[in-house]
């Protein structure tokens, strides 16, 4: 099959071919319907200490852009549903080519313009590979953030400014060192959605523990349109680089709001 994309040709309905997990139990994006999910008053607020990178790249990978560091530097996440200490690896963008579309996950069936995802790895194991691989939904803890257009988002902006930079797939840019990552947070990670899952892309491994927060962040009109202006491997444009949402199977939604 032609390397897996979003196109006809290459795109989700094809995945299962290279990657028969696709048709898995515990696949990613859902849609996170309100009367189906649990109140799990054990659930407590999250902690991201984000420390300010000195070597971090922005680059087009072709399905995506991605904020990646070239190393960790003791960037963490901690509490919620997670047992341990996660490593923060990367953050990168699902978008549509309208505002009508563009979230992997969706709530109660609607579909935000965009959805950003920070990743992180359990610090239980040597590397974020090794995490992937490691088995089982506690490998990785992805916070997902949905995007919806409004006010500038200040935090975000020196990222959404380098966009033009990275429009071509294969491209990269450094990012400036005094990037607050953590600004880009609400201030406190309270109410969320929280279930086991995985990547949402092949190889579609089993190994994430979803965390997807009820607030979406804002971004305005510009900054939305400068995602719509990347192109993929095929020189189309990127948006529509999500995935429609999976089974649920037997598994439980939970969450930290009522
Ligand atoms: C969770 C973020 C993430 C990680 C990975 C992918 C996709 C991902 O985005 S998502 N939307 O969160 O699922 C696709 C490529 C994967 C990578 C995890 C590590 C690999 C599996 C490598 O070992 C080889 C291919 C890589
Ligand atoms: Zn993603």
């Amino acid at each position: 099959m032609a390397p897996w994309g979003y196109e006809k040709d290459n795109g989700p309905a094809h995945w299962h071919k290279d990657c028969p997990i696709a048709n898995g139990k515990n696949q990613s994006p859902i849609d996170l319907i309100n009367g189906e999910v649990k109140y799990d008053s054990g659930l407590k607020p999250l902690t991201a200490k984000y420390v300010p990178f000195s070597d971090a790249k922005f680059l087009n990978n072709g399905h995506s852009v991605q904020f990646q560091p070239s190393a960790g530097n003791g960037s963490e996440l901690t509490g919620g549903p997670l047992a341990v200490k996660y490593n923060f690896e990367q953050f990168h963008f699902h978008w549509g080519n309208n505002d009508t579309e563009g979230s992997e996950h969706r709530v109660d069936g609607k579909m935000y313009p965009a959805e950003l995802h920070f990743v992180h790895w359990n610090s239980t194991n040597p590397s974020f590979k090794d995490a992937v691989g490691s088995g089982g939904p506690n490998g990785l803890a992805v916070l997902g953030f949905f995007l919806k257009v409004g006010a500038e988002n200040a935090a975000l902006k020196p990222i959404t400014d380098l966009i033009p930079k990275v429009k071509d797939a294969g491209t990269s840019v450094t990012v400036p060192s005094n990037f607050d990552m953590q600004a880009i947070l609400p201030a406190t990670l309270t109410d969320y959605y929280t279930y086991d899952g995985s990547l949402t892309t092949p190889p579609l491994a089993e190994c994430v523990k979803w965390i997807v927060f009820k607030q979406p962040l804002e971004v305005s009109a510009a900054q939305m349109e400068a995602f719509r202006s990347v192109i993929n491997r095929d020189g189309k444009p990127m948006g529509g680089n999500y995935r429609p949402p999976c089974p649920l199977h037997d598994r439980a939604v939970k969450t930290s709001f009522k």
